[in-house]
């Protein structure tokens, strides 16, 4: 399956890199990137080729896959509207609708819709990530395994039963990343203000979170029950977590997914509308 990326920026480099790491050949893959810098890096890190601008050989690809910003896709798929003839197309961009997607690629009054939009996260570079996807539904049963394979190589997938549900997949494992990296941020600074080093701080921190999701992808006891077994009655997780309820972080976490939930929509509108 030879697979072209459109755009090679953070989100495409992680996809390369554990595609690449997980047995899909470099030789298959060819990058379309503007940037220079980011251009020789995908070279070196991942022997793949990368080029500045399509060419018949990127074009003549099985899969090619938009991984530009959802404000650059329209003018990114100008020079290849109309030229498509029949491969795969999936998209990772946030918001940015099928039918949207399809009036830009197809050319004048023919839509093209064999499209898959899919979601997946950075931690795909190593393997763990967690992909959403949905088909337009013209897509036949090979181009969805088609897609399912290329996204199952680097982490797990889920499909979503409407296109509107791609947003919530944006908002809550697209993004979710940054988040935990935020939840690991605070952990570190509250391990530095309470006397560890940098080093140390970041070491209690990571290995908390990455010990506790674990345990619970693993576990039979839903989170819920797991956060009660560490919390004993009058100790100290009891008082952390007590603090946690008066500040409101569990509704200010509930609220920051659905802004991005939110957003997803705003730029599909908005973008759209072109
Ligand atoms: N980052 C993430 O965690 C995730 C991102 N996504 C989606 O992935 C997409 C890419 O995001 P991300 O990787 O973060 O963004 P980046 O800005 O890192 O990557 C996009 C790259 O595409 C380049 N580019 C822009 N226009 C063109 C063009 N016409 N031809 C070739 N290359 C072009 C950009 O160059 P330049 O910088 O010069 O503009 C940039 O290097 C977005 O649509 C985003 O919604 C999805 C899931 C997670
Ligand atoms: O922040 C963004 O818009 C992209 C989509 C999901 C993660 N990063």
């Amino acid at each position: 399956m030879k697979i072209t990326f459109l755009g090679g920026g953070n989100m495409a480099a992680a996809l390369i890199g554990g595609m690449v790491e997980r047995g899909f050949a470099a030789a298959d893959i060819q990058v379309i990137e503007l940037g220079a810098e980011a251009r020789a890096g995908l070279s070196e890190r991942f022997g793949v080729r990368a080029v500045e601008a399509m060419d018949d050989v990127a074009l003549g690809c099985d899969v090619l896959v938009l991984a530009v910003k959802p404000q650059q896709m329209k003018a990114a798929l100008m020079p290849i509207a109309g030229r498509l003839g029949g491969q795969l197309v999936i998209s990772i961009a946030a918001g940015l609708r099928l039918a949207d997607l399809g009036r830009w690629l197809g050319g004048p009054g023919a839509p093209y819709t064999r499209l898959v939009r899919c979601m997946p996260n950075t931690p795909a570079l190593i393997g763990a990530g967690v992909t959403g996807l949905f088909a337009d539904p013209s897509v036949d049963a090979a181009g969805r395994d088609a897609a399912q394979s290329i996204l199952a190589a680097v982490g797990s997938t889920v499909w979503a039963e409407t296109e509107a549900q791609m947003d919530a997949v944006t908002a809550i494992s697209g993004s979710g990343p940054a988040y935990v990296f935020h939840f690991i941020e605070a952990m570190e600074a509250a391990g530095r203000a309470l006397g560890f080093d940098e080093a140390g701080a970041r070491r209690l921190a990571i290995d908390t979170v990455l010990g506790a999701a674990k345990l619970a992808a693993g576990s039979e006891d839903s989170p819920a029950v797991l956060r009660q077994k560490v919390t004993s009655k009058g100790g100290t997780t009891e008082a952390a977590l007590g603090s946690l309820a008066a500040s409101g972080w569990h509704d200010a976490l509930v609220a920051a997914v659905k802004a991005a939930e939110m957003r997803g929509r705003e730029l599909g509108a908005e973008l759209g509308r072109d």
